[in-house]
């Protein structure tokens, strides 16, 4: 009888066999051997292995499946029966005959993926007792998610059923997945079964690289290039703590973060990402930030989880025009490993978790990122930025952790999707900017005065919250020291003061002239060409053929404006780029002023809110001075990137500077006045006409709300533009065709320069309006800049600002002479009781002042007592809200005092300040008199039947209450049960 015979012979007894004992064990180790033996296929083991199907069913679709197979698959169904089933014969089975020798047939042969399947049979049996270690080794390769985890930990699996279905999900998760698994294996087994699951032996020739890497990335961190031209300064020197903080969306942890949390846990959305992006706005220290995140690094004082960091900066590599394989990228663009490349690069292949890339500057990737093009394969070559983006997503080397840097602005949702977390570097705080004055200035003396200066200044210290305005200020202190009233107050003034000072520092007379621009305007205009043709092209890095293109010489290098660009490979031959790419900015609005080659269209296309495309370049007389390498590139690339258009959204801004009558004096002798004459008005005609067109979109309120206008993009730039230009004709001009009575501008990045910039022009507002400015980045200094419109705000949001007591001193300083003013709301601000003296002093004072909201602050009990006083004089407040700070019965008793008889309260909040009942009772005095108060709000009050009960005592003298709040207190079911049947107007 053939074995294909005796399977359909003793079918009956076989299912018995494999079934009778309800456990899938056997049936399940025989499919691991058929697979094993390649003679099932995945698919076919799938078919079978149907979740839910009863067992009986899976061993009937086998036997018929082994039988339509053949006689050897027959054959070694049946050995595989005898191995598991040594009793078979005892059953009355018999398959004498068989192949016997099943373990025999295949060895470790092939890819990891497919090791895993023929060794499945003794696999599943070895990693029953460490599939816990294996799921580890998972995890933080970063191959497995949590999800992935639980899925094969399911308490209904017996440990070889676990064992499978990890097996399972390897395989789907691909081929370095497999490899992982295989050598977790291998570890085990060399060190027995005490192996240290976290252990990695790295090959001898790494920790080699590993030398030469860190002392390549150490020896191009340690010192910061915008002192290059002048001066060197090391970075330990100058290093300031910038303040970063994790997206809003991360709600559950605040405050600052450090270097470690970068690529720590903390703020994580996406888990299965392995990219964290930092973005701030120009010049707010990203490069800055990862140039200590890697000197640490080599250091070994930081990040010690990884064993090998490699630095891209986006601007060099898009100097690269091959197609490279990630090994290429790694190699050739960070560190070359003088031996064993082979070997080191397999090792990072295998320990993707012992890796961090950082991408510097994505945004000024000549492409804007996008995740269509998929490749999985490491040693597969490709464009620069395909491979960048395929790392980026993870699709390539996933587990490799990434750090990347970008303008906001520049981060479109596509990219939002694969992000593991975001932070923002929102530039100094106040006492950074102290701090890095004084380490700027050995000197104490002048770092002193700096500050004082700076203090008289509050424009100029707006400024300085961008760490690169701060080194400007600090490194022309000379000449602000010197220059007396005329101090800076814009960011064309700030750069103008470092245009004078570099020319002064190679200046032979100790002192320039008068016209000092016209000495030097031949550089001007050359660094300004050459600064132009870049922002238009996205072109950061220059040649010496662009430099002579744009005629610029030695001479003009030596003033210090442009440095020698860095670069980890040493492929190419000597580049520069300007000392950091605002100045790029400035140069390209200085050329556009002063060029004689200037086109009538190119301010108006300037100011275009997708800024100077291609083919408007290409319009203008430009085109003729663009190398024709810029040009192919442009016809290539097609549309402009995000970064483009926020670069010629700066030079616009200088440009606006520039021409504004204040420094119209500066050109006289560079170009006709007539010429500057019609430039500026040019400018002046743009920003009317964007100001107009934003108004336009102004939606028409809905009957019976008012109409609000919530900042477009755009915006916040077209008034910066108008605050340039310094003449309050424009401004008022542009504001005299707004009429909105709400002005929102939430999550719109506003900081101290934005609020100098939106006092400017919004004083000229007609009437009065709301201004909102929640959840931006206002602090104290910027609320000092607001004063200027105070008088035209009726209500003021600054909720999550930052904002201390000293800012709120000068705000209400401000806002008692204020007539317009009557609300104010502070949520999550960092105010103490040591400003409750200040709205005291508001209430007392003004008679018509409506709403105070300080929720979420460091109120206390000393700070509602200093509240009351003023409420106790007060006839208007309708809504004071105190949820989140800590006033307690204390606290709630004086306000009740002060409230008492107050006939226009009509809502107050004190939820979360722990009153407990003695506060509940004292509260209670203001419902018994009250005749305005219609909304109390006491959830999350520790408050206990005998505070409910004063409360419901005190209802039954008022009507006009319509709700108390009363959510998580200390009652009990039976409680509220009671009470709210008693009565209605509690809510629970
Ligand atoms: N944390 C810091 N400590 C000291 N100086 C800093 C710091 N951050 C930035 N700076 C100064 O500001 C300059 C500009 O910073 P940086 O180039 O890091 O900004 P960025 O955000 O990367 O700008 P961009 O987006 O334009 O590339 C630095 O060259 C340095 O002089």
């Amino acid at each position: 009888m053939s074995v294909q015979e005796l399977v359909l012979k003793q079918r009956t007894e076989i299912l018995h066999a494999l079934c009778s004992s309800g456990s899938a064990e056997l049936l399940e180790r025989i499919l691991d051997i058929l697979l094993a033996h390649g003679e099932l296929i995945w698919e076919e083991y799938q078919d079978i292995q149907v979740p839910g199907r009863a067992l009986y069913t899976k061993a009937r679709q086998l036997l018929d499946l082994v039988y339509t197979k053949g006689v050897d698959t027959c054959g070694l169904f049946l050995a595989a029966l005898n191995q598991v089933l040594p009793e078979a014969q005892g059953v009355g089975l018999s398959f004498s005959g068989c192949c016997s020798n099943l373990e025999e047939k295949k060895k470790y042969q092939g890819t990891s993926t497919q090791i895993l399947l023929t060794q499945r049979p003794s696999l599943v049996s070895q990693l029953q007792g460490c599939i816990d270690g294996a799921l580890k080794a998972l995890v933080i390769s970063g191959h497995f998610s949590s999800a992935d985890c639980d899925d094969v930990r399911l308490p209904i699996h017996t440990p070889s059923q676990q064992a499978r279905r990890f097996l399972d999900h390897v395989r789907s998760k691909g081929e370095l997945a497999a490899k992982v698994v295989l050598q977790f294996i291998q570890q085990k087994q060399e060190s027995g079964s005490q192996l240290n699951e976290d252990t990695v032996t790295p090959p001898k020739e790494l920790f080699k690289y590993q030398k030469k890497l860190s002392s390549s990335v150490s020896a191009q961190s340690c010192f910061l290039s915008t002192y290059g031209g002048t001066s060197h300064m090391s970075l330990d020197d100058i290093y300031t703590e910038g303040q970063l903080e994790l997206s809003h969306e991360c709600v559950d942890v605040h405050g600052p973060l450090g270097v470690e949390d970068i690529v720590g846990t903390a703020g994580t959305m996406n888990k299965e990402a392995d990219t964290v992006l930092v973005s701030g706005d120009a010049g707010s220290g990203k490069s800055t930030l990862l140039q200590r995140l890697h000197l640490l690094w080599a250091r070994g004082a930081a990040l010690q989880d990884f064993l090998l960091i490699f630095p891209f900066s986006c601007r060099r590599l898009n100097s690269e025009h091959r197609e490279l394989s990630v090994q290429e990228l790694l190699f050739q663009h960070c560190c070359w490993p003088d031996r064993e490349q082979e070997e080191i690069f397999q090792f990072i292949l295998d320990h993707p978790h012992l890796i961090l890339f950082t991408f510097d500057g994505l945004d000024e990737l000549k492409q804007s990122f996008s995740d269509e093009h998929r490749l999985c394969c490491p040693t597969q070559r490709a464009p620069v930025h395909i491979l960048l983006f395929n790392l980026i997503q993870g699709s390539l080397m996933k587990g490799v952790r990434k750090v990347v840097t970008s303008r906001p602005e520049a981060v479109g949702p596509v990219l939002k999707k694969h992000l593991r977390k975001e932070a923002f570097l929102k530039g100094f705080s106040p006492s950074g900017i102290d701090y890095f004055v004084r380490k700027h200035h050995r000197d104490p003396t002048v770092a002193a005065k700096v500050l004082e200066s700076l203090q008289t200044n509050t424009a100029l210290l707006g400024l300085c919250h961008s760490p690169v305005l701060c080194w400007i200020v600090s490194q022309c202190y000379k000449e602000l020291l010197g220059c007396g009233e005329g101090s800076p107050q814009t960011i064309t003034d700030v750069y103008l003061m470092i245009l004078q000072h570099f020319f002064q520092h190679q200046s032979s007379q100790s002192t320039l002239g008068i016209g000092w621009l016209q000495e030097n305007l031949e550089t001007v205009l050359h660094l300004g060409q050459l600064a132009f043709e870049g922002i238009a092209t996205s072109c950061y890095i220059f040649t010496d053929r662009d430099l002579e293109t744009c005629g610029v010489t030695e001479k003009d290098i030596c003033m210090g404006f442009l440095i020698q660009s860095k670069d980890m490979s040493s492929t190419h031959s000597q580049r520069y780029e300007f000392l950091h790419v605002t100045l790029q900015c400035f140069f390209s609005g200085l050329y556009i002023v002063l060029s004689n080659d200037t086109d009538r269209s190119t301010i108006p296309k300037l100011f275009e809110p997708k800024g100077m495309r291609e083919a408007d370049l290409r319009s203008t007389c430009f085109s003729a001075c663009l190398p024709s390498t810029y040009q192919q590139e442009q016809v290539l690339e097609g549309e402009s990137t995000a970064v483009e258009t926020l670069n010629l959204q700066i030079t616009a801004t200088f440009v606006s500077g520039l021409l504004s009558q204040r420094h119209q004096s500066l050109w006289i002798h560079c170009c006709p006045s007539a010429v500057i004459e019609k430039r500026a008005k040019q400018v002046v005609r743009c920003l009317s006409k964007g100001m107009q067109k934003h108004f336009k979109s102004i939606p028409q309120p809905v009957e019976g709300e008012k109409k609000s206008m919530h900042a477009m993009p755009g915006f916040v730039w077209l008034i910066k533009c108008i605050y340039e230009m310094q003449e309050s004709r424009i401004a008022k001009d542009a504001m005299s065709k707004l009429e909105v009575d709400h002005l929102k501008l939430t999550y719109c990045k506003i900081g101290p320069v934005e609020c100098t910039a939106l006092a400017y022009v919004l004083q000229h507002l007609k009437n009065p309006v709301g201004l909102q400015l929640d959840n931006n980045s206002v602090g104290d200094v910027g609320v000092e800049q607001l004063l200027p419109c105070m008088h035209i705000c009726n209500s003021l949001y600054l909720r999550n600002n930052n904002i201390t007591d000293e800012g709120i001193r000068k705000l209400i300083a401000k806002g008692v002479q204020c007539d317009n003013f009557q609300k104010i709301a502070l949520f999550n601000n960092q105010l103490t009781d040591a400003c409750t003296q200040h709205f005291s002093h508001l209430l007392k004072t003004k008679q018509d002042f409506l709403s105070i909201r300080l929720g979420n602050n460091n109120i206390t009990a000393e700070g509602a007592k200093q509240l009351a006083e003023g409420l106790k004089f007060n006839h208007s407040l309708q809504f004071l809200g105190l949820w989140g700070n800590e006033i307690g019965d204390a606290g709630a008793e004086a306000l009740a005092s002060a409230l008492e008889s107050s006939k226009s309260l009509v809502w107050l909040s004190l939820v979360g300040n722990g009153v407990g009942s003695a506060g509940a009772c004292a509260l209670a005095n203001i419902i018994k008199n009250s005749t305005s108060l219609e909304e109390l709000w006491l959830t999350e009050n520790c408050i206990t039947r005998t505070g409910v009960e004063c409360l419901i005592q005190a209802l039954k003298h008022n009507t006009h209450v319509k709700s108390i709040w009363l959510r998580n207190n200390y009652l009990s079911l039976e409680e509220v049960e009671e009470m709210a049947q008693r009565e209605s107007r509690l809510v629970f």
